[in-house]
């Protein structure tokens, strides 16, 4: 890798993304720290670990990628970004007084601070927050509606109709999915669910298991990055909240050192996914399935600091 790293700012050429990527690559394969695969979902603990793919959309729509960017994979809990988008463009402002927008310093699953705030969740990437989202977007629909609005959205957002749901991941999580039921039954005890709870877990579940590929996971950030030709479905306003939301609390209890360690906005998923955006140049997705202990995906992170070192990306300057 020696000799390739290099701070560039605004000066990456494709070409020169292009050769970081390859070489970051074949770095990973040479570390093999890849952690462990999320077990608790049944379907998800057969994935290989020893896995990596990386796809960059720069701000003039050059994409450069590397390793088993178009290979699919469960993006988990980066849905939770778009649902967000489209649970805003339906009723706006109006879902901050159902889930705020604080880090939460606890696991992804976590139910402590549940009771001590009363059923409103911190912020919409935990996954009591992203429960309530989706409450909102089934409220007048069936699950099979709600969720036609999710993918749809994801698809205008990829620009990439062939975005499917993996039916056998979203059962695997239905089986074993007592904490999420806890959590949905806690938050209806407390006012904060509309639907019945089977209703709203179920949708959430089947949102979690949309199969994306690198690639188009890098396409549908571009709104939220705000490059030039994305598709409208996202404000400026709305893409610069969801960004800040996305540094403060997309790495659940690792969401500070993220910040820290790599200073740009991410989202991860126990499927090993990681979207993060550099607002204005570039839309990055990331996957390596192995896990570390807060549930992030450990090679996507490592790479994540080795992107922003090598092009000096970081909001932090
Ligand atoms: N962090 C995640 O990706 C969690 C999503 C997963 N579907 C769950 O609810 O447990």
């Amino acid at each position: 890798m020696a000799g390739v790293a290099g701070k560039q700012g605004n000066h990456v050429t494709p070409q020169a993304l292009q050769e970081f990527l390859t070489a970051l690559n074949e770095e990973i394969h040479e570390r093999a720290d890849w952690g462990e695969v999320a077990d608790y979902i049944p379907e998800l603990a057969d994935v290989d670990p020893a896995q990596f793919g990386i796809a960059v959309v720069l701000a003039h729509g050059t994409v450069c990628s590397a390793g088993a960017a178009s290979k699919g994979f469960s993006i988990q809990s980066v849905s939770k970004v778009f649902s967000l988008g489209c649970v805003l463009g339906r009723i706006g402002e109006q879902i901050w007084t159902r889930v705020g927008r604080e880090p939460s310093g606890s696991r992804f699953d976590s139910i402590l601070l549940l009771e001590l705030e009363k059923g409103r969740p911190r912020n919409p990437f935990i996954n009591a927050g992203a429960l309530v989202v989706t409450d909102e977007l089934l409220t007048g629909r069936t699950p099979r509606d709600a969720l036609s609005e999710i993918i749809g959205y994801i698809r205008a957002a990829a620009g990439d109709d062939d975005i499917h749901i993996d039916k056998a991941v979203a059962q695997s999580e239905e089986k074993t999915g007592d904490r999420n039921r806890a959590l949905a039954n806690y938050l209806k005890s407390y006012g904060n669910l509309k639907n019945p709870a089977d209703y709203t877990l179920g949708t959430y579940f089947h949102q979690c298991a949309i199969e994306m590929n690198c690639l188009q996971l890098a396409n549908a950030g571009r709104c939220i990055a705000g490059l030039p030709g994305a598709p409208m479905l996202l404000s400026e306003t709305r893409a610069r909240r969801i960004t800040a939301l996305m540094l403060t609390c997309g790495h659940y209890d690792e969401s500070g050192d993220f910040a820290f360690r790599v200073g740009l906005a991410g989202k991860s998923g126990v499927g090993g996914g990681l979207l993060m955006v550099a607002p204005d140049r570039a839309s990055i997705a990331i996957w390596s399935p192995g896990l570390n202990e807060t549930g992030n995906s450990r090679a996507a992170n490592y790479a994540a600091e080795r992107l922003a070192q090598f092009t000096g990306w970081s909001i932090f300057g």
